[in-house]
């Protein structure tokens, strides 16, 4: 049987209520890692945005540089936080997202944070496609306002459990990076995200077990609770799908932390009874395929 996750893992999702501290959102995030931990979780995952609230108006007031690496505590606060909340977790440590500040360009990013269980950072990535939508009467939002796109897609080798894909957010709407990353072999593609009352319900399920079908891979979008007293509301909802795009665990909208147990078998057997990763035509599809490794 083919290996594509090395050992049983348990996933935990912090659905995280966050509000305008800072520091208490750090302290919290902190209590509900280790709660995650003591349960026998082995990869814990934040929401976008996870010590911050979520707004264009807010990436400059709550941004932090992380370059050069590593940045100091005053640099980046967080960076430090989330270092040190892995190792005592003794956890893989996704971070949620951050707003970033490049202090040789003076852009900002949205960008997230892994850390190993000894607290080393062993992955970054840019959310690379912004958040600019407009739906009359619901819902207009412009990241692009004040963020920049990061440039690269993002796998990560966890060494004992193997590779998992990256992304942020409006990042899954795009299912190329997803199947990039599937390609190169992710048991896992992880999505800290904030989808809104009016796009959550209509597409972040939806989008979930999507990837989860394309790419017979697990998915995992883990969400912020929901705020009604912040000026965007998050639809909650984190969840995560298996490789054959059952949902398998799902939160409502308050603060919650969600469980899911990935195995390898559910992966192998799929890809095996399915075997479309094998049966791609990448002759009718070269621009799909000049990025696959
Ligand atoms: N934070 C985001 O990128 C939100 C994406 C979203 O809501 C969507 O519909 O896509």
């Amino acid at each position: 049987m083919a290996t594509f996750l090395k050992k049983p893992l348990k996933l935990a999702l912090v659905q995280l209520a966050s509000g305008v501290d800072k520091t208490v959102n750090l302290s919290h995030a902190r209590s509900k890692v280790l709660e995650a931990a003591k349960a026998g979780a082995g990869l814990i995952v934040l929401p976008e945005c996870f010590n911050s609230p979520y707004g264009t108006n807010f990436f400059p007031k709550y941004a932090e540089t992380l370059l050069p690496s590593p940045p100091t505590i005053e640099q980046s606060p967080s960076f430090h936080a989330l270092s040190a909340i892995a190792a005592e977790a003794n956890a893989y440590l996704i971070g949620g997202s951050i707003p970033e500040l490049e202090p040789s360009t003076q852009k900002y990013y949205n960008t997230s944070l892994v850390f190993s269980p000894t607290g080393a950072l062993i992955g970054t990535h840019r959310k690379t496609h912004l958040f600019d939508i407009d739906i009359p009467g619901k819902i207009q939002f412009k990241e692009s306002d004040v963020l920049s796109p990061g440039n690269k897609l993002t796998v990560i080798d966890l060494p004992e459990y193997g590779k998992i894909g990256l992304a942020i957010c409006y990042d899954i709407r795009f299912p190329e990076g997803a199947m990039i990353a599937a390609r190169q072999g992710a048991f896992l593609l992880v999505y800290p995200g904030a989808f809104n009352t009016t796009t959550g319900p209509l597409h972040w399920a939806l989008l979930g077990r999507a990837r989860a079908v394309d790419n017979q891979s697990y998915v995992a979008l883990c969400s912020p609770a929901r705020d009604l007293d912040a000026a965007y509301h998050a639809y909650g909802h984190t969840l995560v799908a298996d490789p054959s795009a059952n949902i398998v665990s799902e939160a409502e909208d308050k603060e919650t932390i969600i469980y899911a147990d990935l195995d390898n078998d559910s992966i192998a057997n799929i890809r095996s009874g399915i075997p479309i990763s094998t049966q791609r035509r990448f002759d009718l599809y070269p621009d799909v395929s000049a990025g696959q490794k």
